[in-house]
């Protein structure tokens, strides 16, 4: 099997996470950020994972607008799909349903929750700023490996 990740990131950790399940997956694997999709040729492979993360609860607009753009093309592939998000994974399926649509959801072999980290560094003074006074005091989020290794498989799995 042939596998496309593509993932949408602001400030690494989505990349970092495509890579790493790249890595974990047996299959060959190709890993794109999302904004150069229109350079990929969907029809080379059996599958494709999409990566997103979460801000505000939202998934960006243009990974919502991809789905949605190429959805009959998605379906004919073996589908996953990981967020990256902050909060704990109480709030997993509720991201899930308020950014994509549940045609799509149905169609995904695997979903995986695979955590995040606030990348002070990656992120413009305000949003620091911002991020900074929300989580003071707080556990920090963190990416959950297992997860990622747990999603390599179960994709992988024959059926
Ligand atoms: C401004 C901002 C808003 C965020 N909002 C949410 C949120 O509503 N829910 C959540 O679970 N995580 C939220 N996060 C956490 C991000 O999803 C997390 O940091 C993620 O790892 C970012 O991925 P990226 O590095 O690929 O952009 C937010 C982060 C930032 C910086």
């Amino acid at each position: 099997m042939k596998v496309l990740i593509l993932y949408s990131s602001k400030t690494g950790t989505t990349e970092k996470c495509a890579r790493i399940l790249s890595e974990c997956l047996g299959s060959e694997s190709s890993v794109v950020n999302l904004a150069n999709a229109g350079r990929v040729d969907l029809s080379k492979f059996d599958g494709v994972i999409l990566g997103s993360y979460i801000r505000v609860s939202k998934a960006p607009r243009k990974v919502r607008n991809f789905v949605e753009k190429n959805l009959e093309l998605l379906k004919k592939k073996r589908l996953g799909v990981f967020l990256c998000m902050g909060e704990t994974p109480d709030r997993f399926e509720e991201f899930l349903s308020n950014n994509f649509s549940k045609d799509f959801l149905d169609s995904c072999y695997v979903k995986g929750y695979f955590g995040g980290e606030f990348n002070f560094k990656k992120m413009g003074f305000l949003t620091r700023k911002v991020v900074q006074k929300i989580s003071e005091g707080r556990e920090l989020p963190f990416v959950r490996e297992e997860n990622i290794e747990k999603f390599a498989k179960d994709f992988e799995m024959e059926g």
